[in-house]
């Protein structure tokens, strides 16, 4: 276990990714983290003035990956063609082998199917560790791919990703990184050209193989104007919560139907458990509310997707939703093998039918570029050279200098350049303060943000951090308001972070079992609330609306 731990965490922060080698030559520098690798040192020592702002040559970092010639296949097709599936089937024949998701819920559900099939299967995600006795196979969440292991085969899903602003780098990382025979990439075909690119320079074997969508995707002529329509196995769409606790409220009004929610700050196993009781038909919550954090992978039994709006708040502004998100959230609709094969779509309100229509019928515009984002060995040697360790200024005029192929961008790092203003005030060390930074803190979030603070000011005081010193088990209760909901998840948020901390800093977070246990309790509690604010006695309203009906036939 401890073994497993160690790899996948130092894997994760990406402190071994680069060849740093030829630097430390350079600048006589030697760093306790870096490994040696002559291929890279003999054809990049050769530079008179290597540039560590030079990204453009991001292949190189992976050694380990370089030394293979790997066998790439691409699963490309629309939504619900069976990509991911059949890349799933060479990893369960594989002799080891590891998928990588974008989702902790996709890497969840692949765990358990290999479970299920008798191929053991970790699962790795920044919050959880499910040791498997025996696993050669992990199913991890993209972040947490570890390049240091040799595998038989590996599974990148979702890789148009690669062109996220934030989670990009993430994808391109594991792209180049992974150090597998072969390496089934799955996605959209607006990334194939790009990955194509790519990985022309890395000597791979790349296959490409495009998919049909398994079963009908049906775009609706008309709106469905209002929620009196909704009908069993139907998915509303919208990007705000409180539109989501509105639609909800509003459908449940109508004494017809109970709704699951999904959204992306909801707890992921709250999530789950939303997705799981929508998808068992002998659940009353027959009808599923939910933002785009159902848009990727997941198997629902959604028979038709109805948009409440095409527009959403992106963290910067609201804009209208691209064509390949229309399309992957559409998707959703008439899952192969489900008790709805034919899946429908359409809108609330039938102006923004036209919109709808021509995304489906439009390719997804292809992708330009994938994100990257300096190791830290990179940024630890740059803020040497800048002779400082305050890590706002180190990363910022990085990102400034970095140069970069046409390929790539640099990540938006808005949200880290947030928190290392605030670590810079603590005595801590680079990699400290790389840590924190690259933590799934949200710094939008005010409560979540504090939680951050302390932990970083208590850690660099004390060097230990205790949870019951900040929080105080037993106090939280079931959500009373919308408000009070909000708070718990963000206190769901802040024992996340913990956790995500103690599997880093084990000796100074000790007490991960007790943010692990009070997490499953917030989840509870908001489970406990979400099933107070629907509609309760559907039961009971059941048997009263056909007594009457029943009295006023025999009243004739
Ligand atoms: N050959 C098959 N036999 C049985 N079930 C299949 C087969 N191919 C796909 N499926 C099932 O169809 C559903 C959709 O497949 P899959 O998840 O692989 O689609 P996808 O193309 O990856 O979709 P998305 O782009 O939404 O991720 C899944 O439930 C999967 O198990
Ligand atoms: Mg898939």
């Amino acid at each position: 276990m401890a073994a497993l731990l160690r790899r996948s965490l130092s894997s994760s922060s990406a402190r071994h990714d680069t060849a740093v080698l030829p630097i430390l030559l350079k600048l006589s520098i030697s760093l306790p983290y870096c490994w040696h690798d002559s291929r890279c040192s003999s054809s990049d020592s050769s530079s008179a003035n290597f540039d560590l702002t030079d990204l453009t040559r991001p292949h190189m970092w992976y050694p380990n990956a370089r030394r293979k010639r790997r066998n790439v296949f691409l699963h490309v097709g629309p939504t619900n063609s069976g990509k991911t599936h059949n890349a799933l089937k060479q990893l369960e024949s594989s002799s080891s082998g590891i998928y990588c998701g974008p989702l902790r819920l996709l890497a969840w559900e692949v765990s358990r199917r290999l479970n299920k099939l008798n191929v053991p299967c970790n699962l790795i995600t920044g919050q959880e560790r499910e040791e498997i006795a025996g696993a050669k196979h992990s199913s991890i969440t993209v972040e947490m791919a570890d390049l240091t292991t040799n595998y038989q085969c590996a599974i990148i899903d979702e890789i148009q990703m690669v062109g996220c602003r934030t989670r990009g780098f993430s994808f391109t990382r594991a792209l180049l990184g992974i150090s597998s025979d072969e390496l089934h990439v799955c996605g959209d075909p607006a990334a194939v050209p790009l990955i194509q690119r790519i990985l022309e320079i890395t000597g791979d074997v790349v296959k490409v193989q495009y998919y049909e969508r398994l079963s009908p995707l049906v775009p609706l002529k008309v709106p469905l104007r209002s929620f009196s329509n909704i009908q069993t196995g139907d998915c509303i769409v919208t990007f705000s919560r409180n539109q989501i606790y509105q639609i909800k409220k509003q459908i449940e009004n109508e004494r017809q139907h109970l709704c699951s929610v999904v959204y992306g700050s909801l707890p992921p196993e709250t999530r789950t458990k939303q997705a799981t009781m929508f998808n068992d038909e002998m659940n009353e919550f027959d009808v599923l509310v939910a933002s785009d954090a159902i848009g990727m992978g997941l198997n629902l039994n959604i028979s038709r997707i109805i948009f409440s709006t095409l527009k959403k708040f992106d963290g910067i502004c609201t804009r209208e939703l691209t064509v390949s998100e229309i399309k992957q959230i559409a998707g959703r609709a008439g899952r192969f093998g489900s008790k709805f094969p034919v899946g429908e779509v359409t809108c609330i309100d039938g102006e923004d039918l036209p919109l709808l229509h021509s995304s489906l019928r439009s390719p997804s515009p292809v992708l330009e570029r994938a994100g990257l984002f300096p190791t830290f060995d990179l940024l630890s040697l740059y803020s040497r050279l800048q002779s400082t360790t305050y890590f706002h200024p180190i990363l910022e005029k990085f990102l400034e200098k970095a140069k970069l192929s046409p390929d790539y961008f640099i990540a938006d790092c808005e949200g880290m350049l947030k928190v290392a203003a605030v670590v810079d005030k603590l005595p801590l060390t680079l990699h400290d303060k790389y840590l924190f930074c690259i933590s799934p803190v949200d710094m939008n979030d005010d409560i979540s943000a504090q939680g951050l603070i302390q932990f970083a000011e208590n850690y660099a005081k004390k060097g230990s951090v205790r949870l019951r010193e900040m929080f105080t088990p037993g106090s939280l209760a079931v959500p009373k308001s919308q408000n009070a909901l909000m708070e718990l998840e963000s206190i769901h948020k802040v024992l996340d972070l913990y956790v995500w901390l103690s599997f880093r800093l084990e000796d100074s977070f000790p007490d991960r079992e007790l943010a692990s246990s009070q997490k499953e309790i917030c989840s509870l509690l908001i489970e406990e609330f979400l099933g107070r604010v629907g509609w309760q006695n559907l039961g009971i309203y059941k048997y009263w609306l056909s007594h009457i009906l029943l009295v006023h036939d025999e009243l004739g």
